[in-house]
């Protein structure tokens, strides 16, 4: 693994994950540098600063991590400091490769990574597409997303909004899963605080659990579900007319339009 400068342009939520990850896995901190306006330290002893280098990026990993919109903003100012050795990374949901060209022509690579908050724990998912996959960088790139956790290349790029919607957008629509649980738990008269920790804690080793067997969540979930039993009842709620499939389908059909939006409104 060559050992590249990475620059991190923006570093709210995602990014800030993203790092709290490299960190967890041992990255040398001096490895990074942050651009953010407002210039507030990252700690760690990171280099932070609220403006552009003067000075070319060179040879270096520069990682986009601002909001979809902004691109046409901020692309223009750096593109003089992007060169034929600098690799683009864009987190940025939508904003699609040809975009990413227009906005960084000298770019050596341009590499799209989609990750999730997990990241910060080393237990995130991060898609990637790149315009080479076989190219300069390109396998930099991917190692140091694996450190974040499931790193995975998607082969076509107009799947990548769909990524986007399942991975980069599912531990909200499991955040909400959980939060139901617990709701429903109270509901029926459990201390609040003792139904939510349940909950939690339910969700995470069931996962744990998927994560580890071989056989579908179809098959976990039916191996709880005793014959003649009360999941069963439950699952009958859930399976009814395919209730739980049929709203999952449209949540993520709802990411996935949205962020086919945001490419559009990046490419304006
Ligand atoms: N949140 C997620 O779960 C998630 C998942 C996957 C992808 N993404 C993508 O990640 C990107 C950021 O989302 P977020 O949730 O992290 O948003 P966020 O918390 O609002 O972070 C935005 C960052 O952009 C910075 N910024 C604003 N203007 C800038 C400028 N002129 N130059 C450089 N940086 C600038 C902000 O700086 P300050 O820190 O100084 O305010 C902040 O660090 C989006 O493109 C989104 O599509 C997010
Ligand atoms: N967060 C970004 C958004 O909500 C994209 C995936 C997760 O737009």
């Amino acid at each position: 693994m060559s050992e590249l400068p990475i620059w991190l342009i923006g570093c709210g939520n995602m990014a800030g994950a993203m790092l709290a990850g490299w960190l967890v896995a041992d990255e040398p901190t001096d490895r990074f540098r942050i651009v953010r306006p407002s210039g507030v330290p990252f700690g760690s002893g990171i280099s932070v600063q609220s403006h552009l280098p003067q000075s070319g990026f060179g040879e270096a990993i520069v990682q986009i991590g601002f909001k979809p919109h902004m691109l046409a903003d901020i692309a223009p100012d750096m593109r003089s400091l992007v060169g034929p050795e600098t690799c683009i990374v864009s987190i940025l949901a939508g904003v699609e490769l040809a975009t990413l060209r227009e906005a960084f022509p000298d770019a050596g690579q341009i590499v799209r990574a989609m990750p999730n908050t997990p990241v910060a724990l080393g237990k995130g998912v991060v898609g990637l597409i790149a315009e080479d996959e076989q190219g300069e960088h390109a396998a930099d790139v991917a190692t140091l997303m694996a450190k974040l956790g499931l790193a995975e290349w998607i082969a076509d790029e107009r799947l990548f909004d769909v990524v986007t919607a399942l991975s980069g957008s599912g531990p909200a629509f499991v955040f909400r899963f959980m939060d139901a649980l617990a709701r429903g738990g109270e509901a029926l008269g459990l201390d609040p605080a003792q139904a939510l920790r349940m909950a939690v804690e339910t969700v995470r080793g069931a996962a744990e659990l998927a994560g580890q067997s071989d056989e579908r969540p179809a098959t976990l979930a039916d191996r709880v579900a005793s014959p003649g039993g009360s999941t069963r009842k439950g699952l009958d709620i859930l399976d009814d007319d395919e209730a739980l499939a049929k709203l999952v389908h449209a949540t993520l059909e709802a990411a996935t339009s949205r962020n086919r939006e945001m490419a559009e409104e990046a490419r304006r």
